[in-house]
């Protein structure tokens, strides 16, 4: 005799085929506990819908026979994998060991009852052939294990549809679409197994299969049409918890609707009894007022601490703007490294004062500015006297101690406007806004006493007042390192403050 298979052993068989290959395009896009679990439910699935397709149109209970060992490859592990999926969606870690043991032992245990009871009949206690419709109906003596099997699995419907509620109230509204699937596919098979359960199936069929196969279609569809296995909560839990930087999310008006534990530790306010509050009240608005896809940074200081904030749209791929996601990390210690670095790269190490790049750079902004608003502007050099003996006699360190005391000395002196920096070696130099060239000589003759009566020292100095033909900083330079030449050339330890006319004297004098 033949197998006859009529619509729904093909049903069957389509889904199961849709089953089979859920199972293994999960197992290709990634291996979590979800996708592992879901996988193994589609085999499951898959072996059933096949098995019970095949022994609806089998010709003889010896052929039904095998038929169900085919199913029951899968039926005994159904309630495990089942468990497990729901598990993994709430917490993506997965079901901890101690707890798997006992679904797992249960199924291995009803699987190998099931596998050997022509020994025992503990599951089967008797199997009556019949062919009615055109289909194969097997009229079946429950022995216990039938009866424990039937418990478990209805337990374990009944625990992983807990455990799904729960993720899909936890689950923000981009993922309920994702938890209520699942969850629907849950009770398919539930309400077809209590029909058949209750005596209520059409002809005695089992109709169990058919809706796991309803719900391997259900699923099918899910996966093609919402990506559902790819809005996995290991992105939403392991990324989103599991990363330093704060995220919150906001809906389309503003409003916090999740966010993760790193945004706690930046917003000690932040917590649950937050959602749905207008992010507003929470971050700086500035942050968020106009999102760009390149997510440019914004910096806000709370708490003494510089948050660097940046703002990523959240859309569908065609779709409207459906919320906002904010990006947080601490750049406190980063923005204090590069001012770190920012201040080494400007200031003389020895002596705390500009740097001579510094100098030129400060000393020109002042030069401009002084010439656009016609303000007078004097420059000093100071060069200290016999430094070569005092480092011949007394050391270099001695030297490098008496350059930060003068360093030192002149900064007292100085207001907070006026530059100073070390142009090099010996030399230094100060740029004093709105001071006129005389002003500035008698400044410099205190300074040049302070020196000598705090660091036991004696300088050279020129000084020379901005005109509109010496405004810039090399102009400026050349002239009052003139000027300190002829203190040199007079006898040291004096001021001369630099004149236009004495130029061309000065360089004859010094061409003699
Ligand atoms: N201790 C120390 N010495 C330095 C430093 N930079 C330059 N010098 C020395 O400073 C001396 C500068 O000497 P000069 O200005 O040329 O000559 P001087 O002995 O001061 O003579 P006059 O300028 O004519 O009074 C040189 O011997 C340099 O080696 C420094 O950072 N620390």
């Amino acid at each position: 005799m033949n197998f006859d298979f009529s619509a729904p052993s093909i049903f069957l068989f389509v889904s199961a085929t849709l089953c089979l290959w859920l199972s293994i395009h999960a197992l290709r896009r990634q291996t979590t506990s979800f996708t592992r679990n879901y996988a193994g439910l589609m085999l499951c699935a898959a072996a059933y819908a096949l098995g019970y397709g095949l022994e609806l149109g089998s010709p003889d209970l010896i052929h039904v026979q095998v038929m169900l060992r085919i199913q029951y490859l899968g039926i005994p592990f159904l309630p495990y994998f089942w468990i497990s999926l729901a598990w993994a969606y709430l917490e993506p870690q997965g079901m901890p060991l101690r707890w798997k043991y006992l679904p797992l032992c249960l199924s291995v245990a009803i699987f190998l009852v099931f596998q050997t009871n022509d020994l025992h009949h503990l599951y089967y206690t008797s199997q009556e052939f019949t062919r009615s419709n055109g289909l194969s109906i097997t009229r079946i003596g429950k022995g216990p294990v039938y009866w424990l099997n039937i418990a478990y699995l209805n337990i374990s419907i009944a625990i992983g549809a807990l455990l799904l509620f729960r993720a899909w109230r936890q689950a923000i509204p981009l993922y309920r679409q994702q938890a209520l699937m699942l969850l629907a596919g849950s009770f398919l098979p539930w309400i077809f197994h209590l029909l058949y359960q209750t005596g209520l199936s059409p002809h005695q069929i089992d109709l169990s299969p058919f809706g796991i196969a309803a719900t391997g279609i259900i699923y099918s569809l899910a996966t093609l049409n919402h990506k559902m296995l790819s809005v996995l909560p290991l992105a939403r839990d392991i990324v989103f918890d599991g990363i330093a930087e704060g995220v919150i999310v906001l809906d389309s008006n503003l409003r916090i609707i999740d966010f993760n534990h790193a945004a706690t530790r930046f917003y000690p306010k932040l917590m649950l009894s937050m959602i749905g509050a207008e992010a507003a009240t929470l971050v700086n608005p500035a942050a968020f007022a106009d999102p760009l896809p390149s997510a440019q940074a914004f910096i806000d200081s709370t708490d003494g601490r510089k948050l660097e904030i940046r703002c990523y749209p959240l859309r569908n791929k065609h779709g409207p703007q459906l919320g906002t996601a904010l990006l947080i990390q601490d750049v406190s210690k980063k923005l204090a490294l590069i001012d770190g670095l920012r201040e080494l790269a400007t200031i003389d190490e020895l002596t705390g004062c500009c740097n001579r790049r510094r100098l030129i750079e400060l000393s020109e902004r002042e030069v401009l500015r002084a010439t656009r608003h016609h303000q007078p502007l004097a420059f000093i050099i100071l060069d200290v006297d016999d430094f070569k003996t005092i480092n011949d006699t007394l050391g270099h360190l001695a030297g490098d101690d008496l350059l930060r005391r003068i360093a030192f000395t002149l900064r007292g002196r100085l207001r907070s406007t006026d530059i100073l920096g070390r142009y090099g070696g010996d030399e230094f130099i100060i740029t004093l806004p709105e001071t006129t060239g005389s002003a500035a000589a008698l400044i410099a003759q205190e300074l040049l006493e302070h020196c000598f009566e705090h660091c036991d020292s004696r300088m050279s100095i020129g000084v020379v007042e901005l005109t509109s033909e010496n405004n810039s900083f090399t102009e400026l330079l050349r002239q009052a390192d003139f000027a300190l030449y002829q203190s040199k050339l007079d006898g040291k330890n004096r001021v001369t403050l630099y004149r236009p006319t004495q130029e061309l004297v000065d360089i004859r004098t010094m061409l003699r």
